[in-house]
């Protein structure tokens, strides 16, 4: 089996292996082109985003600062806008439903390395996917772990660290995020 297909199966990878170097390589290209296009053309910006994701619905505004592993592994919704300086680890998919709002240097991440010190040497990685429903506004500086699912109508409050799945009509918040309260659905 190659690195690549051990990566996509979800099992532990080889990370310095050219063919997955290679994909992160491409994908960090096109964030620093997207990343250097005038702020004076949105239309520019849109169609160098729709380029780099995987999908993408109508209605949807990401601000500069974007960086991804992979674009391909991306899929947004409809009314999906982030605010400055998304980092998504997109190594396994990572999913948004519609209308969904995004806070300032917020982190996706889908990738963990091994909790040994033998498997970090050897330079393994292990991906598991993110899932993001509709109606979800994450706050600035939000960071959601990987293989974690966020439910439809869902606030995360602002520095919170995402490390379970959180269930449809709920406020969370805090380190490791907790629910606050429940919001009306
Ligand atoms: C596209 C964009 O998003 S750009 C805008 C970026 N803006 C942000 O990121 C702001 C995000 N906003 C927040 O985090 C706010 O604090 C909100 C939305 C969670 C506040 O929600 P409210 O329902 O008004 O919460 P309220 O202020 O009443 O607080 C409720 C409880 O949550 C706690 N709480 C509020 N914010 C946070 C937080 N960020 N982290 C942890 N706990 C929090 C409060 O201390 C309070 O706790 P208590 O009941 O023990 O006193």
């Amino acid at each position: 089996m190659r690195e690549i297909e051990k990566l996509e199966a979800g099992l532990e990878y080889y990370f310095l292996d050219e063919e997955v170097a290679s994909r992160k390589a491409n994908a960090a290209l096109l964030c620093q082109e997207f990343n250097a296009i005038s702020a004076t053309e949105p239309e520019k910006q849109e169609q160098k985003i729709r380029e780099i994701i995987g999908s993408a619905g109508k209605n949807i505004s990401v601000q500069q600062g974007f960086n991804c592993d992979n674009g391909k592994n991306t899929h947004v919704g409809n009314d999906f806008l982030s605010n400055y300086n998304l980092t998504i680890l997109d190594i396994a998919p990572v999913t948004f439903g519609d209308n969904v709002m995004i806070g300032p240097n917020v982190d996706i991440y889908t990738v963990n390395h091994p909790l040994t010190k033998e498997g970090r040497r050897e330079y393994l990685a292990q991906a598991s996917p993110v899932n993001i429903g509709n109606d979800v506004w994450i706050g600035g500086k939000v960071t959601v772990m990987p293989g974690v699912t966020i439910g439809n109508n869902v606030v995360i409050a602002s520095g919170a660290v995402v490390t379970k799945d959180i269930p449809d009509n709920t406020l969370v918040g805090g380190v490791p995020a907790k629910k606050i309260k429940d919001l009306v659905d």
